[in-house]
Order: structure tokens, then C-alpha cells, then sequence
């Protein structure tokens, strides 16, 4: 047998392999290099025969593996392909697959995997050996992504991935997405006999010594977004910070020079934000507590976030007490309400039973967010970019929220407009600043045009639904 080492491209094939990909992908990624394709002919298939193939293709040779194989050597300039196995495993790979996913991972080859990185199962792989998924540098998707993409640590399996639909899915089988669709159709215009109480009073808690700018950044982002009257409730210390950053935002200052300690009174409000940079004072948390007893007995929309939920991860007996609230946590924050998870699944499943268990809304953070509903539907968010991985990103969320409730949004609306247009004005700020150099605040900054675009769109293509939907 010829050694590997004299081929340029090292091809994995199997038999029950989708033959559609050899012209659509693995001929063009082969050009004109010398490639031998190991191709396994598993039992009980019908047997894949490529002798026609070979013999079009002078450079390309064919050894058809049925039982031991002298393993390839596989250097640094060696292409891989991986066209194993696609997302249809139910099971690890074992034996001499196993062996061929080992001899993958242990080269320096660059590997572009076909279908899915052999080995990786499409949702749940908290039963996958994870030392037997084919490590790729590249992935070439043949059906459009199962949830394993959106989970951060599969991508070090996937590499970067692409999606060249040869077998698209039913419509069904796809992973849930907020479309832009969804969102114009729930965005209302304002009306020109509007005034400042037409859209809402919020209230936003937030803030402490040394963490004045999460609750700035939540304040303005709020103003950015159609709040119709704004007060922020912060301790003394930074009364002078946020008359200055935000002057159309009124102060109400907490008798605690650093900290939240005050019991509020939400009557008035139309909504209630709270958390970002509170701190964990035991002042603060006796606050929070009456604050979300007083929210659930007058039945004021309420947001938690940042602090807010690892206060509230610290009184279990709460939870029934925050029926229909919205919560934003990211991983580490959901974590601490719901137990530490091994993996995203998990995480996205025990996050959903939190949800249906005590009726709250959530929006679980991360480069691809979702937002879960109490029934336990969920959606991913599609806007947003790893230039938002800054401090600061995720209180300009909750300041968005707190406009929409405010504004009269309910809390599903809310939830998926809110992540929409948060990621939206991201992605704005990234195509002016770029993701390197952008922070919170150009997040901020580009809120406005993100909006505006969006209503654009809104009226457009449906009227912006003047005369079902707006706010009156
Ligand atoms: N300028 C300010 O005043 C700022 C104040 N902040 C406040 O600081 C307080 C503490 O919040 P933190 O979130 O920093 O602290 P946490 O202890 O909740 O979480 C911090 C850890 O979570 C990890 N993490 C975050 N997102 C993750 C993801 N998607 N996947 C995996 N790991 C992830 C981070 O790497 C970090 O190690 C909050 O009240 C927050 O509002 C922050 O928002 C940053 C800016
Ligand atoms: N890589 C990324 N791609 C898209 N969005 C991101 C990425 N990283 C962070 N974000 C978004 O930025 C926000 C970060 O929130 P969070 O972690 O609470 O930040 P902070 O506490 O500093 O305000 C979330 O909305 C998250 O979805
Ligand atoms: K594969």
C-alpha cells in the first residue's frame, strides 16, 4: 500500500456517506492535488463503488478499507477531509473509527470535516466520548445547523463553519430563530398625539460604589430606545455621575452612600429594571427582596439582571414570588439560579425548566442568545457579535427592556424585540468602529439608527401595522 505521506489531500470516506458531496465538495476541494481516499464500506450498506470515480480522476486514488488499515501518516501540509459520518450518530464512535478520529486530532493536518466533524451527535452530547469527534478546522454543512453550533464548546469540533445546503431541512426540523419578520411586526410607531406618559415611566435600581457605569449605560440605553420618563434609584455617591451622563433621567437617591439599601415603592412605575452594578450588599438584598415582594403584589413588569439574580440565587423561597418577570442572565448567572450544567445543553434545558416551573421569561446570554418563554419555547437570537464581548454589553440590554415593558411591550415582545435590536445596534457599531475597538457604548451610540432602520422596515412592509397594533 502507498504510504499517504505522497498525497496531497487524505480523504475519510464512508460508504453511507451522502454521494452528492463527492462533485459538490470533496472534487473541488481535491482540485488537481494528489488525493487517496480511504473509503469504508460498512456492513449492511449497500456498497459505495468508485472504481468510475477513480478512473475519470488520474489523480486521485481509491483503497477501499475492510478490515485493518495501515494508518496513514499525516504531516502538516496533508488536507484532511473528513466525510465520515454527518449529523446522524446516535452512538460515540468506536473501534477503527475511533482510531481514525485519535490519528486526526493527534496531526498538525488541516481538517475540513463534511456533514458535521464525524463524531459530534446534533443537540445532546453529554453521552459523547469526546476525545473520539473529529476536531476540524473547517466545517462544511450539508443541511443547516443543528443546535450543536450554537453551543460554544462544540466549536472547537466544528472550527469555522459553513452551510452549503445539498439536503435542506423541513421547515420544522430547523433551529427556532427570531426573523426580522417577527420583530417589525411587533415594534409599534409612536403617535403623533403622543406625549412623554404615553410611553411609559421606568424605574431603574442599579448602580453602586465603583460600578456607577453599569447603571449609566442601562439608563441611557433606555433613553435610546423610547422610554417615555426615566428614574434611576442609585445610591448618594453617584448622584452627580448620573445627573451629568443622563440629564433626562431624574435621580432618586438611596439614603446608602454606596449602596442599594432602600425600601421602594413602585407605585407609578409602568415597569421596574434591576441589578446592574448593585453589588451584593446584605443591604441590598434585603431591599431586593421587598422590591420584588412589592412588584409581585402590585403586579408591576419587572427585569432582573447581573446582581440582581445572584442576589436572588441566594433566596430559593423568591422564586415563586417572580411569576412573569423577565431575567437576563449569562452562563455563570443562570448557573448560580438552576445548578452548576456540564455542558450548553443542559444548561439550555434546565434554564427552560426554570422557566415553565416559576413562569418567568428568560433571556440566556451568550454569542448566540436565547429567549425562553414559560411555556418552554425558545428562539435564538440572530443579530449581535463578538464585539459585544466587553463589559457593559449586557446592562444596555436590560436598559432596553426596561423601555419596552415601560413602553407597554409584553414580556414575550419584549424579550425578542429587546435581544433584536440590542444585536442590531451591535452589529451597526461593528460595521462603523469594528469589533476590536467598539464598547457598550457604541452599542449605545448606534441604538438610535438601529431603530430607525428597523421601523423603516416595519413601515415598509407592513404599514407598521398602524391600525392593529399601536400603542393608542
Ligand atoms: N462599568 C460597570 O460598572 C460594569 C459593571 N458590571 C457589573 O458587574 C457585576 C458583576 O458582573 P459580572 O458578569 O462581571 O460577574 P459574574 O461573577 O456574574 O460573572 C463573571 C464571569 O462570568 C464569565 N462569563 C460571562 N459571560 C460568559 C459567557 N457567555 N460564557 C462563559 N462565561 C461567561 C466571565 O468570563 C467572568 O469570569 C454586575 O452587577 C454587572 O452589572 C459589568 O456589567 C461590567 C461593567
Ligand atoms: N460573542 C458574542 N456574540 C454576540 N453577542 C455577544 C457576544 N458576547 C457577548 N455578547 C452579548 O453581550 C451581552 C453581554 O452581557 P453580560 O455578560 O451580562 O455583560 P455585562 O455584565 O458586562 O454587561 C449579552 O447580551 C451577550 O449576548
Ligand atoms: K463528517
Amino acid at each position: 500500500m502507498n504510504t499517504s505521506s505522497t498525497y496531497n489531500v487524505v480523504i475519510f470516506l464512508n460508504s453511507t456517506f451522502y454521494t452528492n458531496s463527492l462533485d459538490q465538495i470533496i472534487e473541488p476541494l481535491i482540485s488537481n492535488q494528489s488525493a487517496i481516499v480511504y473509503l469504508f464500506n460498512i456492513h449492511n450498506q449497500e456498497k459505495l463503488d468508485l472504481t468510475h470515480w477513480e478512473k475519470k480522476n488520474n489523480n486521485i486514488k481509491v483503497e477501499e478499507i475492510t478490515s485493518q488499515f495501515v494508518p496513514p501518516t499525516l504531516t502538516e501540509e496533508t488536507l484532511v477531509i473528513d466525510a465520515l459520518f454527518g449529523f446522524e450518530l446516535q452512538h460515540p464512535l468506536s473501534g477503527g473509527f475511533a482510531a481514525v478520529a485519535r490519528l486526526i486530532n493527534s496531526s498538525k493536518s488541516t481538517v475540513v470535516s463534511i456533514g458535521a466533524p464525524s463524531g459530534l451527535f446534533p443537540e445532546d452530547n453529554t453521552t459523547n466520548n469526546l476525545n473520539h469527534i473529529i476536531k476540524a478546522n473547517y466545517t462544511i454543512l450539508t443541511e443547516e445547523p443543528p443546535l450543536a453550533c450554537y453551543f460554544d464548546e462544540n466549536q472547537p469540533f466544528l472550527g469555522q463553519w459553513n452551510i452549503l445546503p445539498i439536503n435542506p431541512k423541513k421547515e420544522e426540523d430547523l433551529v427556532p430563530f427570531t426573523s426580522e419578520e417577527e420583530v417589525i411586526d411587533i415594534i409599534k410607531p409612536r403617535r403623533r398625539f403622543s406625549h412623554k406618559g404615553t410611553y411609559g415611566h421606568g424605574l431603574l435600581v442599579a448602580g453602586s460604589l465603583g460600578m456607577a457605569g453599569a447603571c449609566s449605560m442601562a439608563a441611557s440605553a433606555s433613553l435610546k430606545s423610547g422610554i417615555g420618563l426615566l428614574t434611576i434609584h442609585t445610591p448618594l455617591c453617584n448622584r452627580a455621575i448620573h445627573q451629568v451622563s443622563t440629564p433626562e433621567a431624574m435621580v432618586d437617591c438611596d439614603t446608602n452612600e454606596i449602596c442599594f439599601s432602600q425600601l421602594l415603592d413602585t407605585t407609578g412605575y409602568k415597569a421596574v429594571a434591576v441589578g446592574p452594578g448593585l453589588g451584593l450588599a446584605e443591604e441590598s438584598a434585603t431591599a431586593l427582596q421587598h422590591l420584588i415582594l412589592q412588584c409581585d403584589e402590585l403586579g408591576t413588569p419587572l427585569i432582573i439582571d447581573a446582581d440582581g439574580l445572584n442576589i436572588l440565587a441566594n433566596y430559593p423561597h423568591l422564586y415563586r414570588n417572580i411569576k412573569g418577570a423577565i431575567l437576563t442572565p449569562h452562563p455563570v448567572e443562570i448557573e448560580r439560579l438552576i445548578g452548576k450544567c456540564n455542558n450548553s445543553y443542559i444548561r439550555l434545558n434546565r434554564a427552560i425548566e426554570f422557566a415553565k416551573k416559576f413562569e418567568v421569561f428568560i433571556i440566556l446570554k451568550d454569542a448566540y442568545s436565547f429567549v425562553i418563554c414559560p411555556d418552554g419555547s425558545y428562539q435564538l437570537n440572530p443579530t449581535g457579535n463578538e464585539g459585544m464581548a466587553t463589559g457593559g454589553s449586557g446592562d444596555v440590554l436590560t436598559g432596553i427592556l426596561l423601555a419596552l415593558r415601560a413602553q407597554g411591550y409584553s414580556q414575550e415582545e419584549c424579550i425578542k424585540l429587546g435581544t433584536y435590536i440590542h444585536g442590531k445596534a451591535g452589529d451597526l457599531a461593528a460595521l462603523e468602529v469594528g469589533k476590536i475597538g467598539m464598547t457598550a457604548q457604541d452599542i449605545i451610540k448606534y441604538l438610535p439608527k438601529a431603530w430607525k432602520e428597523l421601523s423603516e422596515t416595519a413601515l415598509k412592509y407592513n404599514g407598521f401595522n398602524l391600525f392593529s397594533n399601536s400603542t393608542n
